[in-house]
C-alpha cells in the first residue's frame, strides 16, 4: 500500500503550489494543483486497511488526510511565508503522539520523506517530530485579525473511500474576510458534471478551481491548461433549476432539501455529490442551487466552506445562512448559521430564501415521530 500512498503524495506535492503574479491586492494568485490519478485512488482504495499497533482500524484516508496536511504546512512555509504561519486545519497530532502509534507514525514520516526525496523540490528531510509539528501548524484558532490559512487537507473522506467526489481546499482569511480560495477536485469532470454519469473515455477528468476576492473564480484542468473564467449559471425559473446536495444523509437532512426544492418549484431530482466539489460545479453553473441543512446540534467548521464559498461568490453567486445572512468566517474554527447554508446565483436567492423559510417553519411545526 504505502507504494501507492507515496505516489499519491507525490503527485499532490509536485503539483500543488504556483504562484504568480497578479494584479489583485493580494498581488498573488495561489494556484493549487492536485494531479491525484483517479487509477492510483483505486489502487489505494482496493488495498485499503492496515492495522495500527493498538488493533483499531487506519485507513487510506487516514494517510492522506495527515500526509497532505504536513506537505500543505511545509509548502506554506517554504514558498509563502518566512517562517511562522497561522493555518487553521482540520487534522491535529494527538493521536499520532500516543505511544500505541509509534509505528503509524514511523510509516507517515517515512512515507512523507520518500515523497519529498522524489519529488525533489524542497531539499529537507522530516523528523518524527518535524511531521507532528508540521501538522499542528493547522491549530490556529483562526479570527477576526490577521491572516490564516484554512485547510481541509482531504473534503468528503467518505467520497474519497467511496471512489467518488473529494476535494483538497485551501483558503486564505485577511482580517476575517476569506480573499483567496483553491479546490482541487480531482474525481471532478473538467467540462461538466453533467458528463459525471455516462462519461465516456475522452472526457478529462478533475477540475482546479480558484478565486481571488475582487478577480472572479476560474477553473483549469489539474495539469494546468489556460485557466477559464466561469459564472453560475443564469437560470430564474427554479422549473430549470437543479440543486446540489451532500450524499450523506448524515451530513444533511434529505427531507427538508426535498421539501425547499418542492416549494420553489425545482423539478430535476437533487445531485449528490461528497465534498466541495459542489461548490465548484456551482461556481461553473453545472446546477442552480446548493442546499446544506445539518442535523440539529452539529456545528459547521470554516474549512468545510471557506474556499467553496469565495469560488462561488467570486462567480457571481450568493452564499448565505438560512436567514440570508453572510458566512461569517471571523469566528475561529467553526462558523456561526443559522440552521444551514445555501448558494445560488443573484435572480434566484431571494425565492430561494423564501422557500427555505416556509420549509423550515413546516418541519418544526409538524409532529415529531414517535
Ligand atoms: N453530522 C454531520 N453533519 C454535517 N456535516 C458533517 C457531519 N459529519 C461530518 N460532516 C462534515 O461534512 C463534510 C463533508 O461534506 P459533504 O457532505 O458535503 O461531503 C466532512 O468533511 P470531511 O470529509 O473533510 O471530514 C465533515 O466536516
Ligand atoms: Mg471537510
Amino acid at each position: 500500500m504505502s507504494t501507492y500512498i507515496r505516489v499519491l503524495l507525490i503527485a499532490l506535492l509536485a503539483s500543488f503550489f504556483r504562484f504568480l503574479m497578479h494584479s489583485c491586492s493580494w498581488n498573488l494568485l495561489l494556484l493549487l494543483r492536485v494531479f491525484l490519478l483517479q487509477t492510483v485512488q483505486q489502487e489505494i482504495l482496493q488495498s485499503d486497511i492496515q492495522s495500527k499497533a493498538d488493533k483499531s482500524p487506519v485507513t487510506v484516508a487516514d494517510y492522506v488526510h495527515v500526509g497532505s496536511q504536513v506537505l500543505v504546512s511545509l509548502a506554506l512555509n517554504m514558498e509563502v511565508t518566512s517562517g511562522s504561519f497561522s493555518m487553521v486545519a482540520e487534522e491535529d497530532s494527538e493521536d499520532l503522539r500516543k505511544d500505541s502509534a509509534e509505528e503509524i507514525l514511523e510509516h507517515i514520516t517515512d512515507l512523507v520523506n520518500e515523497t519529498l526525496a522524489e519529488d525533489g523540490s524542497y531539499n529537507i528531510t522530516l523528523s518524527k517530530e518535524g511531521i507532528l509539528s508540521a501538522i499542528d501548524t493547522g491549530k490556529s484558532e483562526g479570527g477576526p485579525s490577521g491572516r490564516h490559512w484554512v485547510l481541509d487537507p482531504i473534503d468528503g473522506t467518505k467520497g474519497f473511500l467511496r471512489g467518488g467526489q473529494y476535494a483538497i481546499a485551501l483558503a486564505l482569511l485577511d482580517e476575517g474576510k476569506v480573499v483567496l480560495g483553491v479546490l482541487g477536485c480531482p474525481n471532478l469532470p473538467l467540462a461538466s458534471i453533467s458528463n459525471l454519469n455516462g462519461s465516456s473515455s475522452g472526457d478529462q477528468m478533475g477540475a482546479l478551481f480558484s478565486a481571488t476576492v475582487g478577480c472572479g473564480a476560474e477553473v483549469e484542468s489539474l495539469e494546468g491548461s489556460p485557466p477559464q473564467k466561469i459564472s453560475v449559471c443564469t437560470i430564474d425559473n427554479p422549473v430549470n433549476a437543479s440543486f446540489f446536495e451532500s450524499y450523506e444523509g448524515a451530513h444533511t437532512m434529505h427531507d427538508l432539501t426535498g421539501s425547499i426544492a418542492e416549494k420553489l418549484g425545482v423539478q430535476a431530482p437533487p445531485v449528490r455529490i461528497d465534498s466541495q466539489a459542489k461548490y465548484g460545479a456551482l461556481a461553473r453553473g453545472d446546477g442552480a442551487i446548493y442546499l446544506r441543512f445539518p442535523h440539529k446540534g452539529y456545528k459547521e467548521k470554516i474549512w468545510d466552506h471557506a474556499a467553496g464559498a469565495i469560488v462561488v461568490t467570486e462567480a457571481g453567486g450568493v452564499v448565505t445562512d438560512a436567514s440570508g445572512n453572510d458566512l461569517d468566517f471571523s469566528k475561529g474554527r467553526f462558523l456561526d448559521v443559522d440552521t444551514g447554508i445555501i448558494a445560488t446565483n443573484k435572480q434566484l436567492m431571494p425565492s430561494l430564501l423564501k422557500s427555505v423559510q416556509e420549509a423550515i417553519k413546516e418541519k418544526s411545526q409538524a409532529p415529531s415521530p414517535l
